[in-house]
């Protein structure tokens, strides 16, 4: 289920703890200007349902819930939010090969086929948050590992920061999907995010698709920053 008439790259992040916040402002939002996300918030609060009073509303869904299991148990959920319509579903890039491709797999099984996505390093981790999992590398030199074993994988594209997608488009081509969140307009709180770059910053990156929450869904008027958004991207 794919909106034909949405080709803004704005994908807003419904982070909400019940349904009404989320339909209500997804009520003031256009489907031709935003796709919505729904992630483990919402989802786990109300369940599927909000998926699908999104979609009535004519939104494509990008469904965040970074599935990272054993190969079978991820291949079945992925699966089962193939059987929910949505747009988009994604997978922990580190659950590895043999998950990516099981996941991958599953999907081929299927009436409707979401795009499929591998999420790298966390927009919110830095050096230090890989060093202390034990990972002595840069954020960047870990993205371009998990984005090239994402690919070989067969997925659609990586989510990463706008700020790793140059690498990634030399890496994997110009047609491998990159989805940033971490996407913060100029003097909007950074919060826990890390790796960030402004919208226009991030276009100018060539990214596919940026999610964007919190400087949306708090801000006074959300669909005036939404649109305000939208329409500093189109103007360029
Ligand atoms: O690396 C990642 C992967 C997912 N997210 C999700 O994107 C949004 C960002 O929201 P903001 O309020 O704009 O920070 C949120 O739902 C995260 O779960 C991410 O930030 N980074």
């Amino acid at each position: 289920m794919t909106s034909p008439t949405c080709d803004s790259p704005v994908v807003v992040a419904l982070d909400f703890p019940s349904a009404a916040p989320a339909i209500e402002l997804a009520q003031q939002l256009d489907p031709s200007q935003c796709r919505l996300k729904v992630g483990k918030e919402l989802f786990t609060s109300v369940g599927p349902k909000v998926v699908e009073s999104l979609q009535t509303l004519g939104f494509d869904i990008f469904l965040d819930l970074k599935f990272h299991d054993i190969p079978n148990t991820c291949a079945k959920a992925v699966g089962a939010a193939a059987d929910l319509g949505v747009w988009m579903v994604n997978v922990h890039a580190s659950g590895g090969l043999r998950m990516m491709t099981a996941a991958r797999d599953e999907l081929q099984k299927k009436s409707h086929q979401p795009l499929l996505i591998g999420v790298t390093v966390l927009t919110s981790m830095e050096q230090s948050d890989l060093a202390d999992i034990g990972l002595d590398i840069e954020p960047l030199t870990q993205v371009e590992r998990l984005a090239r074993l994402t690919q070989t994988a067969g997925l659609d594209g990586v989510v990463c920061s706008a700020q790793e997608v140059g690498l990634i488009r030399e890496a994997c081509g110009a047609d491998f999907l990159t989805v940033t969140p971490g996407i913060r307009p100029a003097g909007s709180e950074q919060g826990d995010q890390r790796r960030v770059l402004t919208p226009q910053q991030a276009q100018q990156q060539g990214v596919s698709y940026m999610v964007i929450g919190r400087p949306i869904t708090q801000a006074k008027n959300p669909a005036a920053a939404c649109a305000e958004i939208v329409q500093s991207l189109s103007a360029r």
